[in-house]
């Protein structure tokens, strides 16, 4: 290999890190599946996929297609497919506008047709949630991706095409779009994909006299400029979907529509005990700590809850939220472990045996320059972290522990102490006489 110069290695290195780090990286991704009939390799593949649609001229009003298309034998059918969709509009300036020197395509609506092609089962929509999740809007954490079915579309020889353009978003939580191209022969009709003066083409493409043996799908942000060139043979059918953010695994608590709180065997547990008089019959607090470990001490972290809470957490969340009850997540410091014992903070923490000192909601570190062997309150210190001494009923005790105050100590050395909290569900339960 020719060496490089060391200041050129450099410079590539740091144009591929500043690559690596802007958003033009990631805008668009896409692969293609083989089409087969054995189920045995690791590899995901698909069986034949099915068409059918509303055929008016038909004499059961319904044909099927199906693919791979063997030119051969179904060209007739690729015909009567065409002779039942309508010609493809475009959006422009808020109208649906048909004009084939910007688009020459046909197109057939979903509630025309069903396919049993279904992305999710590929794994296509994990893999769009991964790739392209991450970067899209201010949207942070672990969100979902719905694909919705939009249309479905063909492009034939000679000379189908779509024009340089920018698909227009059908809601606020649209983030992108996925094109499923079926197997089926066609020469041309590349899609290329520009974001940031970056573009990625999808050639999906097969030679004359040879028959297409993937589905292959591509997938981009809403805001990439995108075309289709023209195709030159055979026919391009693709199948369009619209993405939008949806809460995902992970990011579900009391924000399910599709589970009921009811059907979890603790809804009824905690129901059953909140209608006993003998239960905290004055009310009071009930603490359940988190079982599970969140960077509740971050900004992105404390952003991301409750949505990200996990497994028992979640459901104890959900299920108190359902019941009508004030549920939140708030620290509760550990004073009696911190880093190196400060005799003063414990001191105070002995004033309020049976009480925790617990934050009024979820903080980033707090790093105070109070502190002090004997002349400064501990009180005082804590006082900066914000919150309440509480006595609570723990019903589970929290776990997982991040540094989450710190202060100055000034003995025979100036020091810094720290304290972790632990993050736990706080539920204010009224008196018996109330609930
Ligand atoms: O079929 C394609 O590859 C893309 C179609 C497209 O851009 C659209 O339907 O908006
Ligand atoms: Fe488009």
């Amino acid at each position: 290999m020719a060496s490089r110069k060391p200041e050129m290695i450099k410079d590539l290195s740091q144009e591929l890190g500043e690559f690596i780090k802007s958003k033009s990286s990631t805008f668009a991704c896409g692969g293609s599946i083989p089409v087969t009939h054995s189920s045995d390799s690791d590899r995901p593949s698909v069986g034949t996929i099915a068409l059918r649609w509303d055929s008016p001229n038909s004499t059961n009003g319904i044909s099927k297609l199906v693919f791979p298309i063997d030119n051969s034998k179904h060209g007739g059918n690729i015909t009567k497919l065409i002779a039942d969709c309508q010609p493809a509009s475009f959006g422009y300036k808020g109208e649906s506008v048909l004009d084939d020197t910007y688009r020459k395509a046909t197109k057939m609506d979903r509630s025309d047709f069903s396919v049993d092609f279904c992305p999710y089962e590929l794994g296509i929509i994990d893999t769009i949630a991964q790739m392209l999740l991450p970067n899209a809007g201010n949207h942070v954490g672990a969100q979902g991706v719905k694909a919705e079915l939009y249309k479905l579309n063909i492009y034939g020889a000679p000379s189908g095409f779509f024009k340089a353009h920018v698909d227009t978003p059908r809601s606020e939580t649209q983030f992108g779009s996925l094109v499923v191209s079926l197997p089926c022969q066609y020469v041309g009709g590349q899609l290329i994909v520009r974001h940031a003066g970056q573009s990625v083409v999808f050639d999906w493409g097969v030679p004359s006299g040879l028959d297409s043996k993937n589905v292959s799908w591509a997938a981009f942000y809403s805001d990439c400029e995108h075309e289709v060139s023209e195709v030159t043979e055979g026919h391009r059918i693709t199948l369009t979907y619209n993405l939008y953010y949806v809460p995902g695994v992970g990011d579900l608590a009391g924000n399910s529509p599709v589970m009921d709180v009811t059907t979890l065997a603790l809804y009824h547990k905690i129901n059953a005990a909140l209608g006993e008089s003998t239960f905290m019959t004055k009310g009071g607090y009930l603490g359940v700590g988190c079982q599970h470990a969140y960077a509740h001490s971050t900004p992105k972290g404390i952003s991301s809850l409750p949505g990200v809470l996990k497994g028992s957490d979640m459901a104890v969340y959900s299920v108190f939220k359902a019941l009508g009850l004030d549920v939140t997540i708030r620290p509760v410091l550990q004073l009696d472990e911190s880093g190196d014992g400060c005799s003063l903070v414990i001191s105070v923490n002995e004033d309020h045996l049976d009480e925790d000192f617990i934050g009024h909601s979820l903080s980033e570190l707090v790093i105070t320059e109070r502190g002090g062997n004997g002349d400064c309150p501990g009180q005082l210190i804590l006082n900066e972290f914000g919150g309440s001494w509480m006595s609570v009923n723990w019903l589970t005790y929290p776990v997982h522990d991040e540094y989450n105050l710190a202060h100055a100590t000034y003995g025979n050395e100036p020091g810094v102490n720290y304290f972790y909290s632990r993050a736990a569900l706080i539920v204010k339960v009224p008196s018996a006489g109330e609930r």
